[in-house]
């Protein structure tokens, strides 16, 4: 773990179900390769996770099983190590490829931008080679401008010990918010292709892995599921999906389920098959399957109690040399990225999904109540022009909570981690600016009638349910320590001397979390939240008969521009990008909101208390 790491907490856990052949499964990294800093619960790093997997990996040659690794994408975007860094990405690629991974895929984030497609291409894509697989993703190679395949579109292979033969694909969902240097296949489409149809043909299979970024209740997945079925009755297929940031598992029929291992290494997912077709010699006829394969999961919670625990190992036998080394690589890199520097004292806990919205504890009320409307306060279009304003920001840019005390160049990003700046349009009719928030979040079936797609399919997903974490810090670990089996005869509704944290409900049941828990509130949050200033007063929320001057600008976050003007085409002001323009011209919004931390919370060099 980090240096600054805090101590896991030692809890209640349940045991590693192994089976024949077995997965760790990583997906929606955002770049957090340190490990959460403030979180016991999640404090082990991508260092900790490679001496894991060796001494896991160990175990299963030892007893003739097999182990594979998985991610399934969004290793960027969410994180100073990533966003801060320039090149963005300088520190990533070498510190991600130093795990072994065996099937690995694409994600969103790694496809908005084209450095970080082109990123994809030039380092992940070979440094996994030849365990990327892009089923339905092109790129525009940067070399030649050609368009090809970003990976190949499905591996086949045999597992070592066991002699499984697997044939492996990797989706991304239906995403169109991408870069134009790639090209997603629609998954409907690509099923019907030859190479595909072709390869579910085969029949000399025990397993088919479908790894995807990718939600595992969506339609994508049911229609791969669907397909494939139909074209292989009887053959087990493994999902592996991620996108939503939930632990998820879905069992699709009694020799097919899908896990999803939340996000932020918060989550080791670890899947385990038994009752597969193997080679049980290579001079003896292959060992057939059980009539039904049987399917156990367990999302670990990534901290030092659970790793060493589920590794058999302790303090001084877990970490590997390369591990060790892997813990330093980021150590020197979140130095030399100053990310300590501290900007401000955050008064009190501020919530992405722990709190209501609007709630004094709500990062969105920060947001809408205080930091945009004085933010917006100091523009040269209210202080010069004295123009009123409606400031509009996407709560899906907002991607994790502030925790009271520091508040450092680290949190910035963890908070807003994306590039995007504030843009605006002048002088909207105030009875039409007024109708562009309840259009964002609630007009979808409004502009579908009218044919226009108002939310992508990301900002809809985000809406759903999600579990959620963090915990109270309580003494060291090493004092509990023994203590910890016995809290295992604690019944798992008993929440008396649990640690609050994930306590998930999927199709297998309650039984799914290594670390039983009590749990933790979750509420919904809209898709996007708003900020009003007129005449020196700033509000967020606006009836439409409030006193406004006839015209206001409308500010937004450049992320939701396309969505912003096609709200106000449909409410009969059409706008174009022309009409659009910088509203702080050459900052991000993650530097207005560190200006405002120094201005508010600052502690000119001293420390929080
Ligand atoms: O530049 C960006 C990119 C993304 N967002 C927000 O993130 C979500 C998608 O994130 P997932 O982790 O894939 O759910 C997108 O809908 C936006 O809300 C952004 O604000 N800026």
């Amino acid at each position: 773990a980090q240096p600054s790491a805090p101590s896991p907490i030692p809890a209640p856990l349940r045991p590693l179900p192994w089976g024949q052949l077995n997965f760790l499964h990583t997906t929606d990294i955002h770049g957090w390769w340190g490990g959460h800093l403030q979180e016991p619960s999640y404090s082990a790093d991508w260092g900790d996770y490679i001496s894991f997997a060796k001494h896991l990996r160990d175990r299963a040659d030892a007893e003739g099983r097999d182990l594979l690794l998985i991610d399934t994408g969004d290793r960027i975007e969410g994180n100073a190590i990533y966003d801060s860094s320039k090149p963005r990405g300088k520190f990533t690629y070498e510190i991600a490829k130093e795990q072994h991974i065996d099937l690995i895929c694409s994600g969103n984030h790694e496809l908005y931008k084209q450095e970080s497609a082109d990123g994809e291409f030039y380092h992940t894509v070979p440094d996994f080679s030849p365990n990327y697989i892009a089923s339905n993703l092109d790129i525009y190679n940067p070399k030649t401008a050609r368009l090809e395949a970003l990976a190949p579109r499905f591996k086949k292979f045999t597992t070592e010990n066991q002699g499984i033969r697997i044939l492996a694909f990797g989706f991304l969902f239906d995403f169109t918010g991408n870069a134009n240097n790639t090209v997603i296949h629609k998954v409907k489409d690509t099923v019907q292709e030859g190479w595909f149809q072709h390869a579910i043909q085969d029949k000399e299979l025990d397993l088919i892995v479908v790894i995807g970024h990718v939600d595992v209740r969506s339609d994508e997945y049911a229609t791969l599921y669907a397909t494939i079925r139909a074209a292989q009755p009887d053959i087990p297929i493994q999902f592996f999906g991620g996108h939503r940031h939930i632990r998820d598992y879905r069992i699709f029929d009694d020799k097919s389920v899908a896990i999803a291992s939340g996000r932020y290494m918060e989550t080791i997912g670890f899947m385990s098959i038994n009752g597969l077709n193997t080679r049980s010699s290579s001079h003896h006829p292959r060992k057939s399957q059980e009539p039904k394969p049987t399917f156990s999961r367990l999302y670990i919670d990534n901290n030092l109690y659970s790793l060493h625990h589920h590794s058999a190992k302790n303090l001084t036998t877990f970490p590997t040399p390369n591990g060790l080394n892997v813990t330093t690589q980021i150590n020197s890199a979140r130095h030399s990225l100053h990310l300590n520097r501290l900007y401000g004292c955050a008064p009190r806990d501020l919530w992405v999904n722990r709190a209501p919205y609007p709630h004094p504890s709500s990062i969105f009320s920060w947001l809408s109540d205080s930091m945009l409307p004085d933010t917006v306060k100091t523009s040269s279009r209210v202080q010069e022009s004295g123009k009123s304003a409606i400031a509009i920001i996407n709560t899906g840019g907002i991607r994790f909570d502030i925790f009271k005390g520091a508040f450092t160049k680290d949190t910035a990003f963890l908070v807003s981690p994306f590039t995007s700046r504030l843009r605006y349009v002048k002088d909207v009719p105030s009875q039409v600016a007024v109708r562009v928030l309840p259009l964002l979040n609630h007009g979808e079936p409004m502009m579908k009638e009218q044919g226009i797609d108002l939310a992508p399919p990301e900002v809809v997903a985000r809406k759903l349910r999600r579990q959620f974490f963090p915990e109270l810090l309580r003494p060291a670990f090493s004092k509990l320590e023994s203590n910890a089996q016995a809290q295992l005869a604690l019944s798992a509704t008993e929440h008396h001397n649990l640690i609050p944290g994930y306590t998930t409900h999927d199709d297998a049941g309650t039984d799914g979390d290594d670390t039983i828990h009590s749990p933790i509130d979750f509420f919904e949050v809209p898709n996007c939240i708003q900020a009003v200033v007129s005449q020196g007063d700033s509000k967020s929320d606006l009836a439409e008969d409030a006193s406004l001057p006839t015209h206001i600008d409308i500010v937004y976050n450049e992320f939701i521009e396309k969505w912003v003007l096609m709200a106000l085409r449909y409410l009969g002001e059409s706008y174009k990008l022309e009409d659009t323009e910088e509203y702080f011209p050459g900052k991000s919004f993650t530097q207005l909101m560190v200006e405002w931390v120094e201005k508010y919370w600052g502690v000119d060099g001293e420390e929080c208390e």
